[in-house]
């Protein structure tokens, strides 16, 4: 807009003095020109402004002279400064208004703004002025930069991102936020949307879950004109999870967040259930087990209601796993799982411990045969064959079984003891289920307490090697030995091996211990030797654990070397079970004992069940006829029939006949009579430490003893 002058009815040196100091007090340079683009006002400022020497600038100084201060200072660009100023001359000739910015050498920037003057409508000059927008510029590079700066960082978060103000209108949003809710780009064709097109679009297309959609905008524009700060959330309808959080800022504007946490929480899904289930079968795990016993003991307290534990081991599992590999053990508890599964209603639970251990919690039974029942069910269902890889399998269950609250009220001890229980099934003859008793309870702890004692047996020297004479029947010569294991304890004494071999056959201890008895009797053989007492045989129990471990072949060869021990100077007893379990694998690892030189007699024969074809593919020299037929032969025919039997079919095989637990001389004439090859018992004598052994086997041997008469047991047949 043109500028007027002041009241011209003023005289003229007012006028000029109010224009000065009003003019010097503007913040600004100014300068005016009359129509012939002469000087005629100016202010302080504008000799700063553009840095004119204060001598050069006066009234009536032509426009030319004074622009070619800053052209030959440079100003306007390289070049001739008197071309520069006819160029400018030129342009403020036209007298037209004009603005534009010049920042000066001094690095300060001026706003020019050029206005025709005009008195009374006729062009009379023309008025400059020049602003210092240094500052200004600054704060607005500055205010770039930042802003520059926040749309990165809006564009580089990992998140989508909405910033909206008070109007609920979107100020920014990334391409995160676009992608990450599917946003088509026609709903920013026209700029950024509202807030509520962007609630409107999603509820329609169902974002929000069903319901009318204006409902819920309204309902959410609602919300976020409370703008109170939120962090939830929310599952869109292809699954994916989106984490929301919505803050206020100090300005007023509002900025949410979405982050798309679905794999982490799909992560976290895996998570738990690795930390809850069994890897190998998908069921239940411990953690998951304990957590449950825990509701259901607070369920039944609160409830009075029962529950019962089944506590199940596989039967035959360790021997398949051992002989037939990892791979078809685990297929194998597989098919046990899922059979476990079948067996019970959703309600129940299946827990795998580990190893061959499942756990079954049977929710709300009230009747022990409802629980009978079921257990039943699952023995059925787990005792049917498995095929596994072209296999036939058997693995039928021992099932323990406790009930709350009748034997505990708490889950570790409900466990425990359907655990206790379920070892009581084994000792029954394995593959049936037992309900826990208190007697059964204090059997389990009698047995941990002598596990516990074993432990420290071997470290102790605990263990003794004793020793039984065997004689031939028709004359009393005695020819070997069978040593027997013994454990004295510093406090309970003489423990009887039937008490803890089978403990040891069940926890592997066997094996070591197995391992000293050899080495013990090979090297007291060797003594007896080398003091004059041969021809003797050494028997020595072999366990069915410690033959399906074929480092026992190695351990063997090493004794026989070491010791010089000849074949038939050493002997095997295997029971009929042991070699009965898995009879193929027993046939090859006995074959290979008796490569070696080392004879085998199945002991305690009779007890088991022995099949015929099978004991005549093992490479056996002897039968042991169980103590429990010698017992009472004199007096029961029919325990005299079954030894004179036995000894007939041992005979037929081309085998010897032993008979154990001969106590009288009635039974040793009775045996020898029948046929019998060889005797055992405390007729004859105990098992003797070898120090106590010695002289009798010398008598025995009719060999000279230091100061002893030779004497063996008395012949009934050869009085
Ligand atoms: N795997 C291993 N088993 C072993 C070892 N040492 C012993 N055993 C087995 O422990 C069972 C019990 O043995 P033990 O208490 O030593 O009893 C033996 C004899 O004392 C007993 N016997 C012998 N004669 C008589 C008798 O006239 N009357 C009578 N009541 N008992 C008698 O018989 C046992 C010998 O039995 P067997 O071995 O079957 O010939 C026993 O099964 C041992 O095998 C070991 O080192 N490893």
């Amino acid at each position: 807009m043109p500028h007027q002058t002041p009241d011209p009815s003023l005289p003229a040196e007012l006028q000029i003095a109010y224009l000065g100091g009003v003019l010097d007090h503007l913040p600004q340079g100014i300068s005016v020109f009359d129509a012939e683009l002469k000087l005629l006002y100016w202010n302080a400022h504008f000799l700063e402004v553009l840095d004119l020497p204060a001598d050069a600038v006066h009234a009536g100084v032509p426009f030319e002279d004074l622009i070619m201060f800053p052209a030959s200072r440079g100003e306007y660009g390289p070049g001739d400064p008197v071309e520069h100023v006819r160029a400018r001359k030129a342009l403020a000739l036209r007298f037209e208004a004009h603005r534009f910015e010049r920042t000066r050498p001094n690095g300060r920037t001026h706003l020019v703004s050029g206005e025709p003057l005009l008195i009374d409508g006729q062009l009379a000059g023309f008025i400059t002025t020049y602003t210092d927008i240094t500052d200004r510029k600054r704060m607005e590079e500055a205010l770039q930069i930042s802003h520059a700066r926040l749309r990165s960082i809006i564009d580089n978060i990992p998140g989508g991102v909405t910033l909206f103000d008070d109007n609920l209108q979107l100020l920014a949003c990334n391409d995160m936020l676009r992608r990450l809710l599917d946003f088509p780009d026609a709903l920013f064709a026209n700029g950024l949307p509202s807030l509520e097109t962007l609630f409107r679009f999603n509820a329609e297309r169902g974002e929000y879950g069903p319901g009318d959609p204006e409902i819920i905008v309204r309902d959410l524009l609602a919300r976020a004109r409370q703008r109170i700060p939120h962090i939830f959330e929310r599952v869109r309808p292809d699954g994916t999870v989106l984490l929301i959080q919505g803050q206020a800022l100090q300005d007023g504007s509002f900025v949410t967040v979405y982050t798309d946490i679905t794999e982490l929480r799909r992560a976290e899904e895996r998570l738990n259930h690795l930390a809850h289930h069994d890897p190998l079968t998908g069921l239940a795990n411990r953690l998951t087990l304990d957590e449950h016993m825990r509701m259901r003991v607070a369920e039944g307290t609160r409830d009075q209601r029962r529950f019962a534990v089944l506590f199940l081991d596989l039967d035959r599992f360790k021997t398949i796993n051992d002989s037939l590999g990892h791979q078809m053990g685990d297929a194998l508890l597989v098919m046990v799982g899922r059979r476990l599964h079948a067996a019970v209603r959703q309600t129940d639970l299946v827990a795998r411990l580990g190893g061959d251990e499942f756990v079954v919690v049977l929710s709300a039974v009230e009747q022990e045969a409802s629980i009978a029942h079921v257990a039943a069910k699952i023995l059925t269902a787990l005792s049917a064959p498995y095929v596994v890889n072209g296999e036939v399998l058997h693995a039928p269950p021992s099932i323990g079984i406790s009930v709350f609250p009748d034997d505990a009220q708490d889950a570790v001890s409900l466990l425990r003891n359907a655990d206790t229980a379920m070892y009581h099934a084994k000792a029954q003859g394995r593959a049936n289920y037992q309900f826990y008793s208190e007697e059964l309870n204090r059997s389990a702890m009698a047995r941990l307490d002598l596990e516990r004692k074993l432990r420290n047996a071997a470290a102790g020297g605990e263990f003794e090697l004793w020793y039984q004479p065997q004689y031939r029947a028709c004359d009393g010569q005695a020819i070997g030995v069978e040593a027997l294991l013994r454990w004295r304890h510093p406090q309970d004494g003489l423990i009887p091996p039937d008490r803890f071999i089978p403990i040891c056959e069940d926890n592997g201890m066997i094996l070591d211990i197995g391992r000293w008895v050899m080495e013990k009797a090979c090297a007291q053989l060797a003594s007896w030797r080398n003091a004059g007492l041969a021809p003797l045989r050494m028997a020595i129990n072999v366990s069915a654990r410690q033959l399906r471990d074929t480092r026992i072949i190695d351990l063997l060869r090493a004794q026989i070397e070491r010791h010089g021990i000849g074949p038939g100077e050493l002997e095997f007893e295997v029971t009929e079970s042991s070699v009965m379990e898995r009879p193929d694998e027993a046939a090859f690892i006995l074959g290979r004992i008796k490569a070696l030189g080392v004879s085998l007699a199945i002991d305690d024969f009779g007890t088991g069940h022995s099949s015929l074809a099978y004991l005549k593919r093992f490479p056996l020299d002897r039968l042991k006829i169980d103590r429990s037929f010698v017992s009472d032969i004199e007096h029961d025919c029919n325990d005299a029939a079954i030894v004179s039997a036995a000894i007939s079919l041992a005979h037929g095989l081309g085998l010897e006949v032993v008979a154990e637990g001969v106590e009288s001389a009635v039974q040793w004439a009775q045996l020898k009579a029948l046929g019998c090859d060889e005797l055992q018992g405390y007729h004859f004598s105990r098992p003797l430490p070898a120090e106590q052994l010695e002289p009798l086997l010398r008598a025995a041997l009719n060999l000279p003893a230091a100061g002893a008469t030779p004497a063996g047991p008395q012949d009934p047949a050869c009085p």
